[in-house]
């Protein structure tokens, strides 16, 4: 596997080799030895997969408090997704900025958030399918979001928006005083 750093700490594109013969192909899409210098000892602890229906659906942007801060790894299973990582951690030189990648079913890519960051993503296509893995449980209250059209984080989304659950439509702007998480 191939690890491709964003300019924003800890994120990554996250590459891999297909094999191919007369059968079709194979492609190693996870492994914690060759991934270790960026999962620095941590352990992926749930496997999550999402259906998408409709082109231009937003989902995110959601993140996990400490102590249940997580990595996530995401991929896209099937169709298109413009990916979004978002950086929220106090301190950061890239705090507040945001960072998009295309995602694409059989690009043999995923991209990793690390803790301290927001994900969300847009879909490019119809009938998208995307795996989540989790270096932490999903914990309901430490789970928080900044929402998609935060205003002090103008996410340029490529496509006009069509489909947000009631719940992401609900996410409140960023306060002022909003100075970034700690981990
Ligand atoms: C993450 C999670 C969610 N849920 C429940 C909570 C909701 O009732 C339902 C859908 O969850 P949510 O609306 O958070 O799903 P998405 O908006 O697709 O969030 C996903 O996509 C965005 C972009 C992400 O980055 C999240 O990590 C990922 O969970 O599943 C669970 O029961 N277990 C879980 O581990």
């Amino acid at each position: 596997m191939r690890i491709l750093p964003l300019d924003i700490a800890g994120a990554a594109i996250l590459e891999s080799d297909r094999h191919g013969d007369e059968r079709g192909g194979f492609a190693r899409w996870f492994c914690e030895h060759e991934l270790s210098a960026v999962l620095n000892g941590a352990s992926i602890r749930q496997m999550n997969h999402s259906t998408s229906l409709q082109c231009g659906t937003v989902r995110g942007m959601h993140f996990q408090y400490a102590p249940q801060a997580e990595k996530k790894i995401i991929r896209c299973l099937a169709g298109r997704i413009f990916d979004v990582v978002l950086d929220l951690r106090a301190g950061s030189e890239t705090f507040l900025q945001w960072r998009g990648v295309e995602l694409s079913g059989g690009d043999d890519r995923a991209l990793l958030i690390p803790e301290g960051c927001a994900h969300g993503f847009q879909t490019l296509s119809d009938q998208v399918q995307m795996l989540y893995l989790h270096t932490a449980f999903y914990a309901p209250e430490l789970e928080a979001a900044v929402a998609y059209n935060d205003p002090r984080v103008q996410i340029a989304w490529p496509l006009p928006i069509t489909v947000v659950s009631d719940r992401d439509r609900q996410h409140p702007y960023l306060p002022v005083d909003f100075f970034g998480i700690t981990l």
